[in-house]
């Protein structure tokens, strides 16, 4: 198990103490990462929070994406706490207007996502926060409509990263020398 400086040890070791591994669940084969706990725990969900506020903070973002729908659990107050304006990224047919869209594979299924044209403004750096990178397929989904939308991309920031499914080379054409933050790594 690896940390990045994106946190420090104490910090990573009371996030992890509060998320359940939880076997066979969506389906059988894979162990779902439950971040409830931590969610439920008002220390660790601010000290959570402060830590990808500092992110937005230190890769210079001027917008914060959440990815529907963990990721808007974490990316809102995120954004709210480094004073950024929230961009949904939603599962089809949820947002109203214009959109734009792409389907992608998940560890458990496919899926797709979508965003509203008039989202970001032309001179945005958009930090892409969700809870958990797998395999890097939702991630890559999100930064190519943020692209598509005229923004620049500041960065990934994920609270959990399942090493072994390979999400961050999966995810690493898509950064094009971006970062991926992960506050812990398992
Ligand atoms: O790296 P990947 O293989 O793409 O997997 C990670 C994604 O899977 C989960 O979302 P899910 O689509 O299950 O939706 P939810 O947040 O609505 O539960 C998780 O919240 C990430 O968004
Ligand atoms: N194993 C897992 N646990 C929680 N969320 C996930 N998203 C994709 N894979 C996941």
């Amino acid at each position: 198990m690896t940390t990045t400086e994106a946190a420090s040890v104490e910090l990573r070791d009371l996030l992890l103490s509060r998320i359940r591994d939880v076997p066979d669940y969506p389906q059988p084969g894979v162990t779902f990462k439950d971040i409830t706990p931590l969610l439920a725990d008002p220390v660790a969900f601010n000290a959570l929070v402060d830590a990808l506020a500092g992110l937005c903070r230190r890769h210079a973002a001027t917008k914060v994406v959440g990815l529907e729908a963990r990721g808007f659990i974490l990316a809102a107050p995120a954004a709210a706490r480094a004073h950024l304006g929230f961009v949904p990224v939603r599962k089809a047919g949820k947002l109203p207007g214009e959109t734009l869209g792409k389907t992608y594979d998940l560890e458990y299924g496919t899926a797709e996502i979508e965003v509203q044209t008039d989202a970001f403004a032309p001179d945005d750096r958009v930090l892409v926060i969700d809870d958990v990178l797998a395999t890097g397929g939702t991630a890559e989904a999100a930064l190519d409509l943020v692209r598509r939308a005229g923004a620049t991309i500041a960065g990934v920031a994920v609270l959990l990263e399942l090493e072994f499914l390979d999400g961050r080379a999966r995810l690493a054409p898509a950064l094009g020398g971006a970062p991926l933050e992960a506050l812990i790594t398992v």
